[in-house]
């Protein structure tokens, strides 16, 4: 099946179906089979199927075969499509998608059949929030346009266009994605994600291509001179340069007034390519001959910028992999990294009743040597041919070839062996979890995770920095030594090698994105592993719902006097946050946290937390924090943003996100410079700070 046909399903809904309700819930289930013209059959088969139970349903039907029962589906399915309640979520708020792998996946955009089966999370069908808004969160949550940003009126024409080629409808056409119930809208939305995932280019035109001349210019002239987004790139000149090339041109020809031109250029929407021709009548729009010219060309960047952000995105991950995979190869510090494989959590306790990686295996676990550093004091260079053609060796092995070779392989094991790289099925027996975690974590929070009371133990050993305020912020044991000098040293080396260096965010200059490296794999158990308990253990439940924490950002940042010397106040895009030092070796750079997001003490100041080595802090990403600048030495921290995605789609993160009156005048240490429009009005001075982009913390704008 080709990735075109592919685009072709539909639903075939067992009669069942209709009889579990919940009064805001549908639950469908049904297989997925190929079949061409099929976004229309589904929209039809969900819409009888649901409109039992959605009183609000105004969906018309445009598809002319809703009555067409002979309409057979292909007898063999390519996919299972189920969309069911989220168990873990309040009733009628989640849905998962799943897919068979034959039929390819959301995760895996633009790349032939996913390994494995997908799950999408969807968010609830909030009357008030606009399509745009809905899928622009689904596709954030199944990873696909994660780093890309798309602007809502891109979504908002492919809603409104389809796919002609895929003959895909026009999904406004076949729903009413503002009064569709939950289910209808989400068919829809899923429809969509797949024309867009699979639709064949060229991609369609940003709707803003065609938009009237004073559209657009109200949108440059009004846009933010500093903006990074992808539109700020369409943009020949600055949006002030614009203003001003036209605020010249006014003064010579009064008379057209703003107005009279917007008016006149929508009734003349045929025209807009050729605003200085006005063979059929249509006036021309007084413009300088420059604002002209520039305009045509932004017209052009924005016909060109669908395709490119499709080509951002594939050649994101494929640089991402790559640089990876180069590195890897490179590093004297392979221990670092594992392989990439699916976490299977282990129970509470699981952890000190794993058998061991390596079954002659004879030292015991405390007080010894850990397998990483074993291996890397027995350290020996291979050449590099060599290691290229093994690192992939690794996945044809066997799990019991993988568990007979350590005793043979140890001495000679090189910091380039591919025995570092352990068979992905060790994950899931554990077993190299716990070796992995036992390199990393603090002793004391290593026993604490493996305690049969691990609740109990975690809480002792974290100290509540904050209890008068919020009782969110800890501090605890958290890395040993030496794995943080390890991580450290391992960033430095990278930092001097010649590979791509993504910057944490855009308030950094300095600092690295660990998961681009290779240490997704490592992060991604960090995440399931030790966040998920802490937080569980640890913070309330509005930092994350109690929902896995199923998506990270890992990265370090680096603080000198000389380079990146402080960090503007924010909230991170997390729903928790572990930060751990790496290097305390420095004066000054203490971290200040102030009330959480929206809420009434979101800007008074709560607590100052110098960091110590090992040590981390977590707290909720919603919590206001800055770190102050650096007089000596040098800081590096590792921080680790853990994102429970089925929470974010609960009205209950929504409640919190809720705007609340702030609590009197705020603190001058919880302003941001970057954040808070009334900066300068509260400011005592200037500062003297350098500017920082704040893109890092959309939420806050
Ligand atoms: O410097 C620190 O400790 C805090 C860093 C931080 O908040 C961030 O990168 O989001
Ligand atoms: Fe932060």
């Amino acid at each position: 099946m080709s990735v075109h046909d592919s685009l072709a399903f539909v639903a075939e809904l067992p009669p069942s179906t209709a009889a579990t309700k919940h009064p805001n819930l549908d639950v469908i289930k049904g297989h997925v089979v190929e079949c061409r013209r099929c976004i229309s059959s589904l929209a039809h088969a969900v819409t009888t199927t649901t409109t039992t139970t959605t009183t609000t349903t105004t969906t018309t039907t445009t598809t002319t075969d809703s009555n067409d029962s002979s309409a057979k589906p292909s007898p063999s399915p390519c996919g299972v499509l189920s969309l069911e309640p989220d168990p873990d979520v309040a009733e009628g708020y989640a849905y998962t998608l799943q897919l068979q792998p034959q039929f390819g996946s959301l995760y895996a955009a633009g790349t032939e059949a996913c390994p494995k089966i997908a799950t999408v999370y969807l968010p609830p069908a909030y009357p008030e929030l606009a399509p745009a808004l809905r899928f622009r969160s689904i596709m954030r949550h199944a990873n696909v346009l994660q780093n890309t940003f798309v602007a809502d009126n891109l979504i908002d024409y492919w809603l409104r266009h389809g796919c002609a080629e895929c003959e895909v409808p026009a999904l406004t056409d076949v729903f009413d994605f503002e009064h569709a119930s939950s289910s209808n809208a989400l068919l829809g939305v899923i429809a969509l994600a797949f024309v867009m995932l699979h639709a064949p280019a060229p991609e369609p035109p940003h709707p803003l291509v065609d938009a009237p001349v004073a559209d657009l210019l109200h949108l440059w002239t009004t846009h933010r001179d500093q903006c990074a987004c992808p539109l700020s790139a369409c943009m020949p000149c600055l949006p002030s340069e614009m203003r001003a090339l036209l605020a010249e041109d006014n003064n010579h020809s009064r008379g057209h007034s703003n107005d009279h031109d917007h008016d006149h250029d929508e009734n003349c929407s045929h025209h807009h390519h050729h605003h200085h021709d006005s063979s059929d009548g249509c006036p021309p729009l007084h413009l300088p001959q420059r604002a002209q010219e520039l305009i045509l060309v932004f017209r052009r960047n924005l016909a060109a910028l669908p395709q490119y952000m499709y080509e951002a995105m594939a050649e994101l991950q494929y640089d991402r992999d790559r640089t990876a995979q180069v590195w890897r190869q490179q590093t004297q510090q392979p221990n670092l990294y594992r392989p990439s494989a699916p976490l299977h959590l282990l129970p509470q306790g699981a952890l000190n009743t794993l058998p061991p990686t390596d079954p002659h295996h004879d030292q015991a676990d405390a007080g010894h040597p850990t397998p990483a550093a074993k291996r890397s004091s027995s350290s020996s260079s291979s050449s590099s041919s060599s290691s290229t053609a093994q690192l992939t060796a690794p996945q044809q092995q066997t799990p019991q070839q993988t568990q007979q070779q350590p005793q043979a392989q140890s001495p000679q094991l090189s910091s380039l062996s591919p025995s570092v790289y352990v068979e992905s099925t060790m994950w899931q027996q554990g077993a190299l979890a716990r070796d992995v975690l036992q390199e990393w974590l603090d002793p004391s929070l290593f026993d604490a995770l493996c305690s049969n009371d691990r609740p109990a133990a975690l809480r002792a050993l974290a100290t509540c920095k904050d209890s008068e305020h919020l009782g969110c912020v800890f501090s605890l044991p958290f890395l040993r030594a030496d794995a943080c000098d390890r991580l450290d040293r391992e960033v430095h080396a990278y930092e001097q090698s010649s590979l791509p260096k993504m910057r944490p965010n855009s308030m950094n200059n300095y600092g690295l994105v660990l998961d681009d490296i290779g240490l997704e794999p490592l992060f991604d158990l960090f995440a399931a592993q030790v966040a998920q308990p802490l937080a569980s253990v640890l913070l309330p439940e509005t930092a994350h719902g109690n929902l896995p924490l199923d998506n990270h950002h890992a990265f370090v940042v680096q603080y000198r006097p000389e380079q990146d010397r402080h960090l503007d106040m924010h909230v991170d895009d997390s729903d928790v946050t572990i930060n751990v030092n790496l290097c305390d070796a420095f004066q000054g750079s203490e971290l200040q946290f102030c009330g959480a997001l929206h809420r009434p003490n979101h800007r008074k100041h709560t607590l100052t937390y110098k960091h110590v080595k090992g040590r981390a802090v977590i707290h909720p990403g919603s919590v206001r924090h800055g770190a102050d600048a650096i007089t000596d030495g040098y800081r590096s921290n590792l921080i680790l943003w853990c994102r429970a995605s089925r929470y974010r789609v609960t009205p209950q993160w929504r409640q919190l996100h809720m705007r609340h009156a702030e609590e009197g005048a705020p603190d001058t240490i919880c302003l941001s410079r970057t954040h808070d429009r009334d900066f300068h009005v509260h400011a005592d001075d200037d500062g003297g700070e350098e500017h920082h982009d704040g893109s890092e913390t959309p939420a806050e704008a």
